[in-house]
């Protein structure tokens, strides 16, 4: 039987030999989220089966001639025995899945842990939006998150501070998620609305009083992004299925619903118009090409950012808990695992190369998560 499986990106070893592939080594802990402490304490005996995020090669003036296509192929798989082989049953798939659970054991059955942990320090929340808060589905405009989850995390708004880091824009998925007690940050993280300031700041205008502090480090390449967004629909309009969000500093290329037969002439497109911007890159997301400033700003100076305009940040009182599912959020768990800093949950139902220390499957758990958290934080003083 077929196993579903979504955002599976690269995989590195094939079923006749795995291998286990560690990420990057911790460095020495800052807050008292030692190793030890953490989940990664025992391994199996049995290499388990794992995925690596494919890294695409270079601009070269031919996709074909770069790996690009590989990474678009393995982006987002709906079925397993495609990419592990058709010996590779779904009996093959659950060990494989509770074998890589050893080494990023769920938040769930972890809870008590991470609580106990987190007990007499103040707890951040960021979360990631598609594939950890609302579910992957065909068109991006669908991507609606379900009530019970946007109760979850509102009412854990109400405990702790809360942030929604996405892809999207800002506006968007503010839009989406539809909760104003949250700090946002949209583009990947180059678009942040900070905490309101306090009305006694001299400094602070009348919007960051009210609104909140606007951070926009990739500003000036606002015309850049949108001379991209245009030329690209006009490249892809006759391609059945494409689509190209602006995602006001970046821009997204989805072919997730165009014939795999097309989709050389979409990463032709993407490539062509790249080679006319210097200073834009490609990130590779699930079943989407994106294109973003060369700048060195992602979801982990996002958080970063936030926990300084939070007064949160060199306390060695806070835990930030960051869960994400997405490659771009690997950015976010490095920042936290670094220095012991806090946690990362990776949001997979397949095994996959993370920085993160925990994992839940998909969105459903998630939210498990979210209320457990609750529940912890209304029988904690
Ligand atoms: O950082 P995120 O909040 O996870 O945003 C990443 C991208 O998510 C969206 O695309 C993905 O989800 C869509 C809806 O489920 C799906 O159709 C698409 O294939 C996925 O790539 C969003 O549309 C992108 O703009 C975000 O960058």
């Amino acid at each position: 039987m077929a196993v579903a499986v979504e955002d599976v990106m690269d995989l590195k070893a094939n079923h006749s030999a795995p291998v286990l592939n560690d990420p990057t080594p911790v460095n020495k802990p800052r807050l008292g989220i030692h190793d030890s402490l953490g989940p990664r304490t025992h391994f199996s005996q049995t290499p388990f089966l794992t995925i690596a995020w494919k890294k695409p090669g270079g601009v070269l003036d031919d996709v074909r001639s770069t790996n690009w296509l590989d990474a678009m192929k393995s982006s987002s798989p709906r079925n397993v025995t495609k990419y592990y082989g058709t010996d590779f049953s779904s009996n093959d798939a659950d060990m494989a899945y509770r074998d890589w659970m050893l080494k990023y054991p769920s938040a769930l059955t972890s809870f008590e842990q991470i609580a106990n942990n987190a007990r007499g320090k103040r707890i951040a929340l960021f979360l990631d939006y598609d594939g950890t808060l609302s579910p992957i589905v065909d068109n991006p405009d669908h991507a609606f998150m379900s009530n019970a989850m946007r109760a979850a995390v509102r009412n854990i708004a109400k405990y702790i501070p809360t942030a929604i880091i996405s892809g999207r824009s800002r506006e968007k998925v503010r839009k989406f998620v539809g909760l104003k007690e949250l700090y946002y940050a949209g583009s990947h993280g180059m678009d942040i609305m900070g905490p309101v300031r306090p009305p006694t700041d001299h400094n602070a205008t009348n919007e960051e009083v009210k609104e909140g502090k606007l951070y926009q480090p990739a500003s000036e390449f606002l015309p850049m992004i949108n001379e991209v967004f245009v030329r690209l629909v006009e490249l892809t309009k006759n391609i059945q299925g494409a689509k190209v969000e602006n995602n006001k500093f970046c821009v997204s290329v989805h072919y997730r619903n165009v014939d795999e037969k097309s989709w050389t002439t979409v990463a032709q497109y993407v490539h062509d118009t790249l080679k006319q911007y210097s200073r834009l890159r490609l990130t590779h997301g699930r079943m989407v090409l994106e294109i973003r400033p060369v700048l060195k700003w992602d979801k982990g100076k996002a958080v970063e950012f936030l926990l300084e305009s939070l007064g949160l940040s060199n306390c060695d009182d806070v835990v930030p808990i960051y869960v994400g599912d997405d490659r771009t959020d690997e950015d976010a768990f490095k920042f936290l695992r670094e220095g012991g800093r806090g946690y990362g949950i990776l949001v997979s139902p397949a095994p996959k190369e993370s920085n993160a220390y925990y994992s839940l499957r998909d969105p459903s758990e998630v939210m498990e998560f979210i209320n457990s958290l609750v529940m912890y934080k209304k029988s904690v003083p």
